[in-house]
């Protein structure tokens, strides 16, 4: 039976009572199936949630790819000191990069109106390595699951440092990966192109996530690799999921920190001689002893056979995208069977709306305030910073044949052997850089879980029940689980205001924009209220 509603008036509150045990003919789904439009794509359940937004399942309308979309709150954006330049950043960062270990950003956009921003990648449903932990017995993999992780993880770190990105938040929680079981490194948040910096001090602040950082961030030290901060968390990496334990630990970040400047690791008596050995070298408080990339490929315990003893720990399910299965109808009876296999036409509202704002359009252009600078080249003399390198014992060579330099015997990027140097002054030796750690560590999680005058409950114009519901509490929103020790703050110290210009149209005329669109109605059950009716 069709429900036939008048238009209610929404500016008061209106509830509609229903009997669901009455037969009339009504039938409820969860509430959590509800499809929602942004752009062409069709958004679904929440998959997880960061500091500063939540990411969604979607599905591209025109294609039908399933996508994730990450959804941020230019609102919450402009309280953080650049904060949405540092979102255009990733954005920046994670376009140039491609490769089948990298994430795959597809598109991006605003949408005035809402004042939201959408970061649209490639669906990777298999899960994080941190869920893979999760599941496993005793929080660790069996070895040659940990290698077969560990050598992707070595090529997406190969790729990036290749084009000079360092990523600096390498934990399990950014390690997604397909159920083909290909390894994908996500999270371009706090990444840096080294390419564009003017100076390296930015690198010496250390915004990835404390239990990952290395001992020349917890110590301040003024001279230290960038890419070595990656392979340093890379080891962190390894030894957590191997073991099944972080190899440093503290009652709180000073305890951490002073834990691993003191790097004092232990191992368990029966591990793999090759894995310790490997891990050793690469959590080295010297940065310049510490493994290169090319160490780490060609060491013994990568590269050798280690027989499947036990099975893997697997990934998550692959799960089906809600919204789409609604559309199709797959109740019983709906189609006839269920699933896809009637005659439902699938037909999705608008393709564009007026508000949104395509940030590939070339037209578009963000306005940045005075006294802004476009970057500069990098002022490192980096023939000066290798021979520092040459001449603290290491055994570099160069090999011109093939335009190479090797360490012992084994290739290395030449960006591996430049350590920076930046002015003692400038870095955090002081009691204000405690105030910063603080502010970065320790009140990054309470902003994500502060803000709820923010937090968003429906993602387009509909209107649903809750709305109707004058008892409705926003604070009861799922929220994801992050660790204490795992939260991390965008690059403050990015001083310069990348403002995005509202005033702009979109260039695309729309279909159907928000002001046409027939708002959509949702009746919640009168017993349950996780389910609810779509008109
Ligand atoms: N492409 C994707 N496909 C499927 N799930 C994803 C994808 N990207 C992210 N997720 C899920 O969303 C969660 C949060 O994503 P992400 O870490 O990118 O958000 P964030 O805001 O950058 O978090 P952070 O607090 O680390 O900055 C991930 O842990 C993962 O569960």
């Amino acid at each position: 039976m069709e429900v036939e509603q008048q238009q209610p008036s929404y500016t008061s509150n209106f509830i509609i009572h229903l009997n669901e045990n009455e037969d009339n003919g009504i039938s409820y789904r969860s509430r959590k199936s509800s499809p929602k439009l942004v752009k062409h794509y069709i958004l679904g359940e929440v998959l997880g949630e960061g500091a500063y937004g939540k990411v969604k399942d979607g599905m591209d309308s025109f294609t039908q790819k399933r996508v994730a979309v990450k959804i941020l709150k230019r609102a919450r954006l402009k309280k953080i000191p650049g904060g949405e330049a540092s979102v255009l950043k990733e954005i920046n960062i994670t376009k140039k990069l491609h490769n089948k270990h990298i994430i795959k950003l597809i598109d991006h956009f605003i949408i005035e109106e809402k004042g939201k921003l959408y970061i649209v990648y490639e669906y990777v449903g298999g899960g994080t390595l941190q869920n893979i932990l999760e599941n496993a017995p005793n929080g660790r993999l069996p070895p040659h699951q940990s290698q077969f992780i560990f050598r992707q993880l070595i090529e997406a770190c190969e790729y990036i440092h290749s084009q000079k990105i360092l990523h600096r938040d390498i934990k399990p929680d950014n390690i997604l990966f397909t159920h083909a079981n290909v390894l994908k490194l996500s999270d371009f948040g706090v990444a840096e192109d080294s390419s564009q910096l003017e100076d390296f001090e930015c690198l010496s602040r250390s915004y990835g996530s404390p239990a990952f950082q290395p001992p020349e961030l917890t110590q301040f030290q003024t001279t230290f690799s960038p890419f070595k901060i990656d392979i340093w968390a890379m080891g962190v990496t390894l030894y957590l999921m191997t073991i099944g334990k972080f190899p440093f630990s503290g009652a709180n970040m000073f305890v951490l920190f002073e834990n691993i400047s003191k790097c004092k690791i232990e191992f368990p008596n029966d591990l793999d001689k090759d894995l310790v050995n490997l891990i050793k070298g690469i959590l080295q408080v010297d940065h310049i002893q510490r493994f290169s990339l090319g160490q780490i490929k060609n060491h013994p315990w990568c590269i050798k056979y280690i027989p499947e003893t036990e099975p893997f720990v697997p990934l998550l399910e692959e799960s089906k995208f809600l919204p789409l299965e609604m559309a199709y109808g797959d109740d019983e009876g709906d189609d006839g069977g269920g699933g896809r296999g009637g005659d439902d036409e699938l037909i999705f509202g608008y393709e564009n709306d007026a508000n949104t704002i395509d940030l590939q359009d070339p037209e578009y252009i963000p306005s940045i305030s005075v006294g802004d600078q476009p970057p500069s080249t990098p002022t490192l003399h980096h023939q000066q910073q290798s021979q520092q390198f040459h001449g603290n014992g290491n055994n570099v060579l160069y090999d011109p044949r093939n335009n190479e330099h090797l360490i012992n015997g084994l290739p290395v990027h030449p960006i591996e052997l430049d350590p920076v140097n930046i002015k003692k002054s400038s870095i955090g030796t002081n009691i204000s850089d405690v105030a910063l750690i603080r502010e970065n560590y320790i009140c990054s999680d309470n902003d994500a879980s502060s803000g709820q005058d923010d937090e968003e409950y429906s993602d387009d114009n509909e209107i649903s029940g809750e709305d109707l519901n004058p008892t409705n509490h926003r604070g009861d929103r799922v929220k994801g689980n992050k660790k204490s020790l795992g939260g991390k703050r965008k690059n403050n110290s990015d001083s310069s205001k990348i403002e995005f210009n509202p005033n702009r149209s979109s260039p695309q005329p729309p279909l159907r924009n928000s002001s046409n669109r027939r708002p959509k109605i949702t009746f919640e059950s009168p017993h349950n209220k996780s389910k609810c009716i779509i008109n």
